[in-house]
């Protein structure tokens, strides 16, 4: 397979109140393109091992490997650039900057990244508003427009590096069933047409039902 990502032997402790072990030999592979759902009931460990996954937290044992990189025992520095350009992030809540605009919001990692022109990232951002639906718009403070429409800045911002892998932590749970389609839509597309992998926590389930596959998380091990 031409995985995308590729987790081993995961195990992961939390030492306080007691140590207790929240993820117990994780490992599996997903491909390029490959647009995949993690469930499981609360507290079986998505959201942690989506954090380890996306190079948040470092303190695992086991490796990870992502586009052919790999991420586990990279310094925190290079962590940070290589989320920069091969990962994006939509959350629950969009965590866009309310007093900027739609386009900066869009622009800003790009502009961190430092490989492009500001013009050629601009453009880059009006493209990616104008496939969201959100053009015309673009001038607005963030804290301006829809929860839908924010929802679907935060992917444009998501996807202005052009990462190889977008990950979710319930990237739909704070909107109603009609932008959860929008936002599945695009996802969906985005695996399709793009050959980007998503990778996405949720409690929806026919969120889930939809995607290529699921991995259900029971208490810290992935089901067979
Ligand atoms: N920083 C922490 N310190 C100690 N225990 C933690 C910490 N973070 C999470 N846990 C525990 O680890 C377990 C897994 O938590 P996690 O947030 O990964 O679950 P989840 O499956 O994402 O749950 P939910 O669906 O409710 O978001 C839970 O029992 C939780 O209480």
């Amino acid at each position: 397979m031409n995985a995308a990502l590729s987790a081993r032997g995961i195990s992961k402790y939390f030492h306080e109140p007691e140590t207790f072990q929240v993820l117990k030999e994780v490992g599996f592979d997903v491909a390029k393109g490959e647009f995949v759902a993690i469930v499981g009931k609360s507290g079986s460990g998505k959201s942690t091992l989506l954090y380890l996954l996306s190079t948040m937290d470092t303190d695992y044992q086991g490796s990870i490997t992502i586009n052919g990189t790999i991420v586990t025992g990279l310094s925190q520095n290079q962590l940070s650039r290589f989320r920069n350009e091969h990962i994006g992030f939509v959350f629950q809540f969009h965590y866009l900057l309310p007093e900027f605009s739609v386009l900066d919001n869009v622009m800003l990692p790009a502009l961190k990244l430092g490989k492009k022109s500001k013009e050629q990232i601009e453009a880059k951002a009006m493209e990616l508003l104008a496939m969201l639906d959100i053009k015309g718009h673009e001038s607005k403070k963030a804290s301006k427009i829809s929860g839908g429409q924010q929802q679907r800045v935060a992917i444009a911002r998501a996807l202005i590096n052009e990462p190889a892998i977008i990950m979710g932590d319930e990237p739909t749970g704070n909107l109603d069933s009609k932008n959860t389609k929008v936002v599945f839509d695009i996802f969906r597309e985005l695996a399709r047409e793009r050959g980007q992998t998503i990778i996405a926590v949720t409690h929806d389930d026919e969120f889930a039902a939809n995607c290529d596959r699921i991995i259900e998380m029971v208490d810290g091990k992935i089901m067979p």
